[in-house]
């Protein structure tokens, strides 16, 4: 708990940038279990505040179904509660500290998703990554989505392995092991999109591995791909995006 910032005494500005990013946080989650990424309370949504060095996730254990905007946690990059309004008894999600660290040492992240949807989750087990076997990974990720390390739940330790797995690659997705996926964006919409895209090319690759090998793409067609995708695919910028 950070006691010393308290939301109530932020400027305007501030504190209507974290009723919007509380709304838009509790709205995201909603996506995890509409897109079979979750079971029960497993995964979590994050997206920082824009212009402020803070953070919003859920609470840990809560229902998808009763998250709202007005039990969204605020926290500092620390990691640590301040105090939002909510009930002091009110604990962040278990991976706050894990956000917290991506969002200090990558600043061009401003969303994170973590899941433990059943087909990425399965390739954590085994420590095997994912290849750049199909155009949608090589559109989403980049290339291969790469195995992290072990970690622990609860410290820096799991932030350490996602950030540095993920300096060494394109893809917005680690594959943490033992445990699942953990995804980055420029905000929380991005973050989701790369949760849902990595459960999906993880369920194709198990269809492809058990009709034969699936045949890697070449290297140079995977940063054609790459580069049109991230460049050229979609609406300009500036296009309306109600989220
Ligand atoms: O990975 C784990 C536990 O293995 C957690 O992320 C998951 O259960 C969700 O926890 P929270 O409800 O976000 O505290």
């Amino acid at each position: 708990m950070n006691p010393k910032i308290s939301l109530r005494e932020l400027d305007a500005t501030t504190q209507a940038a974290v009723a919007k990013t509380r709304e838009t946080v509790a709205r995201w989650h909603a996506e995890l279990p509409a897109n079979n990424l979750v079971v029960w309370t497993a995964g979590n949504v994050s997206q920082r505040v824009a212009g402020t060095e803070l953070f919003v996730i859920k609470p840990s254990g809560v229902r998808y179904d009763e998250l709202a905007a007005d039990n969204m946690v605020v926290c500092d990059l620390e990691g640590n509660k301040i105090a939002d309004g909510t009930a002091e008894t009110l604990r962040p999600s278990s991976d706050t500290a894990a956000h917290a660290y991506v969002y200090r040492h990558l600043p061009q992240v401003g969303g994170v998703v973590h899941t433990h949807s059943p087909y990425a989750t399965a390739f954590a087990a085994v420590y095997q990554p994912i290849p750049c076997v199909l155009t949608m990974i090589a559109d989403e990720f980049g290339g291969e989505i790469p195995v992290g390390p072990f970690a622990i739940i609860g410290d820096d330790s799991i932030g350490r392995g996602i950030v540095e797995t993920l300096r060494e690659s394109r893809s917005p997705a680690v594959l943490m092991g033992n445990h699942g996926p953990f995804t980055v964006g420029k905000d929380a919409k991005a973050a989701v999109k790369a949760a849902v895209m990595v459960e999906e090319i993880a369920k194709t690759v198990t269809f492809a591995k058990s009709l034969g090998t699936p045949r890697p793409i070449d290297p140079a067609a995977v940063d054609a791909l790459w580069q049109r995708y991230q460049n050229v695919y979609g609406q300009p910028e500036n296009y309306p995006d109600p989220n």
